[in-house]
């Protein structure tokens, strides 16, 4: 069996724990049934012992896989990861997205994307970075009772992502006590209409007001302040181009859409100024979680 699964980008600034698109840098597992339990991981997180160890994939898988079959069978797990870990690119919503359709794959049970959507709700309780690791592209998503609500748009191949991925990590627990537990009127409302505005633009493919849509005041610059060099990181961005610039998910990366005309220049610019930090340019995807079996 083979799954892939994609990065994610959550928020786009105003769409708190609402709005994410899929980018193409992808996650890929191969199971094969074994005798034994066996893992072995390559790439992201191969230098650490927790993550190594992934027991957030293997609880999940375990226990799907249980509920399905009523067995419990031994595989071998080969990780291939190359979603930067607890930086804000949605790593875990991979690994929960991943384990779901691993589980229902190697239970030979018959399933569609919403099923999967559904389940990984329970393990991750925001829907704006689970539903674009399944579904692909981008997507506005809801919660009412224990279902996700969503709406996809494919997005054009003339549109690219620049992504800056920090050398610290910041992980969305954390990330999230930053905030406060009360809003005022006034920033609520600044964040929904430009969140609204938004999806609007997205959804006919009007880029270039992305800029005035994609300004926050329920996160953004409350985390920034934990990692202040990402103040520069989104002045220069959209000082080369980038038709928005936001922190991707609860940071640290920080997530930037272009024409892929512009993509070369603005990723040039800021591998220049922050050497320290890794600089990709990103294909969208629309494909969502892949499996073979
Ligand atoms: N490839 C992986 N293998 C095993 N565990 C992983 C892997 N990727 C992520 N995790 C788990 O998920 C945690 C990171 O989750 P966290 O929500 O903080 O970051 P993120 O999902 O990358 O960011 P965001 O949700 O803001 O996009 C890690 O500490 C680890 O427990
Ligand atoms: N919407 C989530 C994304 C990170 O998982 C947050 O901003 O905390």
């Amino acid at each position: 069996m083979f799954i892939s699964v994609p990065a994610t980008s959550a928020n786009l600034g105003p769409g708190f724990d609402t709005l994410g698109l899929a980018v193409d840098l992808r996650n890929e597992i191969t199971i094969t049934p074994s005798k034994f339990l066996s893992l072995s991981t390559h790439g992201e997180g191969d230098d650490n012992p927790k993550i190594k160890k992934n027991s957030l994939f293997l609880s999940i898988f375990n226990e799907n896989y249980k509920r399905l079959t009523g067995r419990d069978d031994n595989f071998r797990f080969e990780f291939h990861n190359r979603i930067p870990i607890s930086r804000g690119l949605g790593s875990s919503s991979a690994v929960i997205v991943a384990a779901l359709s691993a589980a229902y794959t190697a239970a030979d049970k018959r399933y569609n994307k919403r099923e999967i959507l559904n389940h990984a709700l329970r393990y991750e309780h925001h829907p704006d970075n689970i539903t674009p690791a399944v579904m692909g592209g981008f997507n506005v998503a809801c919660v009412e009772g224990d279902r996700v609500y969503s709406k996809k748009r494919r997005m054009p191949d003339y549109l690219k992502a620049v992504v800056v991925v920090p050398n610290r990590t910041i992980s969305t627990a954390k990330s999230r006590t930053v905030l406060p537990k009360m809003y005022r009127k006034e920033e609520t409302v600044y964040s929904l209409s430009r969140s609204s505005y938004m999806t609007a633009l997205f959804m006919s493919e009007s880029w270039d007001l992305l800029r005035i849509a994609s300004k926050d005041k329920l996160h953004q610059a409350r985390r920034m302040k934990m990692m202040p060099e990402l103040f520069d990181v989104q002045k220069l961005a959209l000082k080369h181009g980038a038709l928005m610039s936001t922190l991707s998910g609860s940071g640290s990366t920080f997530f930037n859409l272009t024409y892929e005309k512009d993509a070369n220049k603005i990723a040039q610019a800021l591998q220049a100024r922050f050497p320290q930090f890794r600089v990709f340019i990103l294909s969208l995807d629309n494909n969502g979680v892949i499996t073979k079996s």
